[in-house]
Order: structure tokens, then sequence, then C-alpha cells
């Protein structure tokens, strides 16, 4: 059902290219100088939070929040995170950040954003891993990953676990163009070329992972239509079945 709404926007065939090469061509991989440190440093904050001091502290709760791009990932995000007490981590903000800090890596990943496609999932995750170390929230959102299977995996291995839950923003492709092409919030990759492309990568890369997710019993799925405000209180129906 997801791949027939999202595939009636996509008249021209789908073409690999517009997918990320790096999820499919797996050419980057955390240099294994690097990986120990990473381990370690995010073993000690899930040893250190699943108790193992005694005190009440545990494993950080994770959701990751999926949909298309336009879905309403970010709104309701937002509210869950002022409604649920839940730190909201965008990946997509955390990759706009790193461009607006002027890096190389940020140069890096502009060029990825500008296509639509998939940012190497070690920059990715890495960023993702200093967020959560820095924030050592107790309930996680992690807004818009994993993109693809590489991006999943690469969270698994880096920071050693699955999430608890995935909510599943489910959007028809139409409003979502409709929404991204209104947000104005001088995004590079709010224009219809890019929407297309992304929307090509949302089918090819992204509903893989919801597959996979669904497969194991952990995803919720929302009808994303309707306002903002009837959404989040879909999420909020779900939130109380799930006593969060
Ligand atoms: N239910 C809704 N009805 C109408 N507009 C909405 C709704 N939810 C969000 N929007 C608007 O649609 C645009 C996209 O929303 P949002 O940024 O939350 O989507 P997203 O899934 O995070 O997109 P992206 O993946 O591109 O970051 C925003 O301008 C937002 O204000
Ligand atoms: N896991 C991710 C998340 C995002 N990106 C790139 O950022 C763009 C914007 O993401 P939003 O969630 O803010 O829409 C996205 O289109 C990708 O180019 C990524 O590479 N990996
Ligand atoms: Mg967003």
């Amino acid at each position: 059902m997801w791949r027939r709404r999202v595939g009636a926007l996509l008249r021209s065939p789908r073409t690999s290219s517009s997918a990320s090469s790096a999820c499919q061509s797996r050419r980057h991989h955390l240099l294994p100088s690097e990986e120990p440190l990473a381990l370690n440093r995010l073993a000690r904050l899930f040893t250190s939070q699943a108790g193992s001091d005694g005190g009440d502290t545990q494993k950080p709760f994770i959701a990751f929040v999926l949909g298309g791009p336009g879905s309403g990932k970010g709104t309701q995000c937002t509210k869950i995170a002022s409604d649920f007490g839940f730190a909201h981590l965008s990946a997509g903000d955390i990759l706009r950040h790193e461009i607006a800090s002027g890096s190389e890596k940020g140069e890096l990943i502009l060029e990825i954003i500008k296509e639509g496609r998939i940012v190497p999932s070690e920059i990715t995750v890495e960023l993702i891993r200093k967020a959560m170390e820095m924030n050592n929230a107790k309930r996680v959102l992690i807004d818009g990953f994993p993109r693809c299977e590489e991006n999943r995996i690469a969270f698994e291995r880096i920071v050693g676990t699955e999430p608890d839950i995935v909510i599943f923003f489910d959007c028809p492709e139409d409003e979502m163009v409709k929404r991204l092409l209104g947000r104005n919030q001088g995004r590079v990759d709010d224009n219809i070329e890019t929407i297309k492309k992304r929307l090509k990568v949302f089918e090819s890369l992204n509903i893989p992972v919801v597959d996979y997710y669904s497969s194991r019993g952990k995803v919720h799925k929302i009808n994303a239509t309707g306002t903002a405000d009837e959404i989040f209180e879909a999420v909020r129906r779900l939130f109380s079945s799930l006593r969060l």
C-alpha cells in the first residue's frame, strides 16, 4: 500500500542514481581506529544508564520517527517532545548544523542534501551519537532516521541497540509535495526537482527499513493526513496505548 501511494507521482521509471550510492555501495565505514573509541564511549553511556551503578538511571527509550519528505515528522516530534518529555534529535537538523559549521564534512553533506540523496552513514550516526551523549536524555525521538539499510546497520553496530518503537507517519505523496512547496524555510531541498528525488529515495531506501522493523513488530503507523492537531491526537492515543 505504501509503495502504491509513493509510486503514483513517480512517472519516470525509478533509477537507482537518485538513491544514495553510499547507502548502496557500502563504501563508507567507520575507520577501525575510530570504532573502538566510539563503541567505548557509547557503551559507557548505555552501561551507566542501564543501572550498572545500581542507580535509577536506565538505557534511553529510543523511538525512530519515519515517514516521507513532508509527512510531518518534525512537526509531530516537536509536539511529542513538548507533551511527553522526549529529547527530539532531528537527523536532518543535525546534518544542517554541520553544514552551518562550515566544516569540510558540512560541504559534502550540503551537496548530498541538494541532490536528495543519503549522507554516508558513519557521518550521520557519529553526529547522532554525539548528540545522544550530550543530551543524556531518558527518552529520545530520532527524527528522520534510519533513512536506509546502511543507516540502520551502522546505528546497531555503533550504538549497540535497536529502537524500542518506530513511528511511521503515512502520507500520500501529493499531500507531501504540497506541504514541502509551501514550507518556506529556505531549505535547499524544497524544490520540485529535489522533492521528486527524495520521494524516489523514500520509496527505494526508506520503505525497506520500515518493512524491516514492521517484520519485528516495532512499527506503529499513523495516518498523517488531516490537520497537525488531528494527527497529534492519534499520536496521543498511540502513546496512551503504549503507556508512554
Ligand atoms: N498535518 C499537516 N497539515 C498541513 N501542513 C502540515 C502538516 N504537518 C506539517 N505541515 C507543514 O508541512 C511542512 C513539512 O512538515 P515537516 O517539516 O514537519 O515535515 P517532515 O516530515 O519533517 O519533512 P522533511 O522530511 O522534509 O524534514 C511544514 O511547512 C509544516 O508546517
Ligand atoms: N538519516 C538521514 C536523514 C537525513 N539525511 C539527509 O538530510 C535531508 C533532510 O532530512 P530531513 O529529515 O530534514 O528531511 C535528507 O533528504 C537527506 O538528504 C540523510 O542523508 N540521512
Ligand atoms: Mg523534518
